[in-house]
């Protein structure tokens, strides 16, 4: 795309970069009318077109050839390479290709089955010679596969036994395998209300408990990322099994099963919501009616009979190659027109005027090229004129700004989530999240697209297979408008770093109240400590002038509490803890936004930057070693002991409260556990939490994964009224933003409970 772009001529490029909305079907003209000139464009599209190189291609040798080396590796008993070989197999194997007069693909999947078959045998010998978890896992895929009611039975019973053996239930049962049933039916009622600032948003009509449901939608499209595309469920996103279940054109194992294959050739969709319609129960009416699936006419719903991976089937490559937004775009348009509407009937929001002028280019190059592909699969259909990649540019902009990724948790190990070196952060980035997430796919949900984001957000959004559920985190009363965090979050990042994080992802300046109203975590994120002795005052080091100029001037109109966040403890103590740090601010003489750098905002004494700064970088090196000896596993006590004097230095520079000091703090937790000092390692971690409370309040889920990590050092110490205490915490945090969904998206936290319980019994199995 890059060289497509350079040869794009001058003239033609400054009028996109300066375009507005209504200048596209003029902008995009002008550079088809180049591009149909140009045999690199062409040249391009017919790769992107080309089926020899397209995810579904086939190749008859390719398969013989990999069916032997299966068959190698079969008589070897490497049945899981043999298995592997099977499935790539399958992938290349054209559909009509026939073996010893069968069908290919038939040979191949019995292959397939009898490596699996072996699974149970060799999960049975594993088993006798009590190899616990290479029996359990062998045994796990012979489930998958087994066919028959009792012969699940009989290996259902095996894994009892052997999992009982390995201490306890299986935490594995959440691992994605079963099906999930989402039962919870939101219990809100929203209304979508227009804002004066932020365009359209959701509101409560009642007051709405802490951790209730107050939203559950299916997405209107989706696709899954290409990293995925192997392992991952096209359909629902969940872990692909051994025993994967092909997609009925291509016979590509896409689907994790026949439900799920059966569901991704014809889902249900519900044409937009208007302003002030929007119906909770409606992912379940659908999954309701989807289920009788019969063809009686719907109030405002229809069955779409079109695969999400439809367009692959047809060889095409181009939605293994283009970004996923273009890809999500091109799979709209062909929805859009098997279904004979216009793709601007999606009423969603989009900011294509504030684009970067590079960006506008892009998009334009984007449409041309993925209108160019899918006319080579509906030619009759569309007809290429400006008007129509005018269009798909809005429709790449709606889907830039209203896309949710759809992700999964990641746990290294389910009954040791923490302090793995693994695990360790890289310095600078956002070090609260142990518990990391993966984006598995990216779609749109056409009523979560209409709830706004805030820096300090009530509501939370998490995803169970393809369907968005969003909890309220907090007690909102009636009227206020529910916001979720499109990402950044006060606490995590200063102002700067999120106003700009949502420029360059989402092309908009937040309005939210974190933004508007200055707020503790933005004040001491990157503070420093005041030279003066036994003063608290806040040092501000660097905060930009944006910030100054429509923030900071604010200071006086703090003391507010706004309605929506009368709940938030966080807010209450805000007042109180900026008033103690900052008190020149509040005070009779007029605070001067130009007060100088180095000053301090509680006394007023100036400070030296430059030393302070020389300090806290040499301190900060010797703490980044540390950190790399926990990394490698090379930690040694005096090198602790080094460190610590570091350690000293930047809690006399840094602001009490500052991140960076607990940040220092958990990797000195870090690195006490690692040479089993788990009572130091407490400490530090203590204090690294405290720390962050500050910053996120006592009940945000970044203290609950603080939390986790205290809980794991409380284990390992055997420390039972500590650690009944923290997984008391952490249950709470947990319930707030997953409701009863908790224990199935930490599946640690049934095992914490259970140790809890096994602590305070003497060591009894439960
Ligand atoms: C997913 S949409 C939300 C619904 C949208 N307000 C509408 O009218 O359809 C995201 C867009 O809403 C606006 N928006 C959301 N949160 C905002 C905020 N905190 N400050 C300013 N604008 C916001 C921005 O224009 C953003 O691109």
């Amino acid at each position: 795309m890059e060289k497509l772009k350079s040869i794009i001529p001058l003239q033609i490029k400054r009028k996109i970069e300066q375009s507005n909305t209504e200048d596209l079907p003029s902008t995009c003209s002008s550079l088809h009318d180049f591009f149909a000139q140009s045999p690199l464009f062409h040249s391009v599209v017919n790769d992107l077109t080309n089926s020899e190189l397209g995810f579904c291609a086939k190749n008859k040798e390719a398969a013989f050839e990999l069916k032997l080396k299966g068959n190698a590796c079969f008589s070897s008993s490497d049945y899981s390479q043999a298995a592997r070989f099977y499935s790539q197999a399958i992938r290349v194997a054209p559909v009509e290709a026939v073996d010893k007069d069968k069908k290919l693909i038939a040979t191949l999947y019995v292959n397939r089955a009898s490596s699996f078959h072996a699974w149970y045998r060799r999960g049975r010998v594993n088993s006798s010679l009590l190899n616990c978890k290479d029996a359990i896992y062998d045994l796990e895929v012979a489930l998958n596969i087994e066919g028959t009611a009792s012969g699940k039975r009989q290996i259902e019973d095996d894994l009892k036994l052997l999992v009982n053996q390995k201490n306890g239930d299986s935490l594995r049962e959440h691992s994605g395998k079963k099906q999930l049933v989402i039962d919870e039916l939101p219990q809100a009622k929203l209304q979508c209300v227009s804002t004066p600032t932020k365009g359209r948003g959701m509101c409560s009509l009642f007051e709405i408990p802490t951790a209730s449901l107050v939203h559950k939608e299916e997405p209107y499209a989706a696709i899954i990322l290409k990293n995925f595309r192997d392992t991952y469920c096209h359909f629902c996103f969940n872990e692909l099994p051994a025993d994967n279940v092909p997609c009925t054109s291509c016979s590509i194992p896409l689907y994790c099963s026949e439900r799920c294959q059966h569901q991704a050739g014809g889902q249900v969709s519900r044409k937009f919501l208007t302003n002030d319609e929007t119906d909770n129960t409606l992912s379940d009416e659908l999954q309701k009616y989807f289920s009788k699936v019969t063809s009686e006419n719907h109030l405002d719903t229809e069955i779409e009979c079109f695969s999400e991976h439809g367009h692959e089937c047809h060889g095409v490559n181009w939605p293994v190659v283009l970004p996923t937004q273009v890809v999500l775009a091109g799979r709209i348009l062909v929805k859009s027109m098997k279904q004979k509407v216009d793709s601007e009937y999606l009423d969603l929001s989009h900011n294509y005027v504030h684009l970067l002028p590079d960006r506008k280019v892009e998009f334009h190059v984007y449409s041309i090229v993925l209108l160019y592909c899918i006319y080579a699969s509906y030619r009759s259909e569309l007809d290429l004129c400006g008007a129509t990649f005018a269009k798909v540019i809005v429709l790449i902009s709606q889907i830039k700004v209203n896309s949710m990724a759809i992700v999964r948790m990641n746990y290294a190990d389910i009954q040791n989530p923490i302090y793995q070196s693994e695990n360790l952060s890289i310095p600078g980035d956002n070090t609260t999240s142990n518990l990391e997430q993966m984006s598995i796919g990216q779609a749109i949900y056409l009523s979560g697209s209409l709830f706004n984001h805030s820096c300090i957000p009530n509501i939370h959004a998490y995803f169970i297979s393809r369907t968005l559920l969003i909890r309220a985190t907090e007690f909102v009363p009636t009227g206020c408008a529910l916001e979720m965090s499109y990402g950044p979050q006060i606490g995590q990042w200063d102002y700067g770093n999120r106003q700009q994080f949502l420029r360059d992802n989402y092309s908009f300046k937040c309005k939210c109240n974190g933004c508007t109203k200055v707020n503790l975590p933005d004040l001491v994120l990157n503070a420093l400590h005041c030279a003066k002795l036994n003063c608290s005052g806040v040092v501000l080091d660097d905060f930009s002038v944006e910030y100054k100029k429509n923030v900071l001037c604010h200071l006086q109109e703090t003391p507010e509490v706004h309605s929506m966040e009368h709940q938030r403890e966080i807010e209450k103590l805000m007042y109180d803890e900026i008033k103690n740090i900052a008190s020149l601010a509040f005070g009779d003489s007029n605070y001067c936004p130009e007060v100088p750098f180095g000053c301090c905002l509680k006394c007023g004494s100036a400070n030296d930057l430059k030393s302070l700064h020389a300090n806290i970088d040499e301190a900060d090196t010797c703490v980044r070693s540390l950190q790399e000896a926990v990394v490698s596993n090379e930690v040694y006590s005096g090198l602790l002991t080094n460190a610590l004097q570091s350690l000293n230095d930047l809690k006399s520079t840094l602001h009490t409260y500052s991140k960076k000091l607990a940040e220092a703090e958990d990797i000195f937790a870090r690195a006490f556990c690692s040479i089993g000092e788990m009572q130091q390692a407490i400490e530090h971690c203590t204090v690294s939490i405290e720390i962050l409370k500050k910053h996120y309040g006592p009940r945000h889920i970044a203290i609950g994964n603080e939390l986790v990590k205290l809980s794991s050092l409380q284990l390992a110490l055997g420390d039972s009224a500590d650690l009944a205490d923290t997984v008391n915490q952490m249950d709470n945090i947990f319930s707030n933003y997953y409701g009863k969904h908790a224990e199935l998206m930490f599946p640690f936290l049934k095992y914490l409970k259970r140790e809890v319980l096994m602590l305070a019994d003497g060591g009894r199995t439960y």
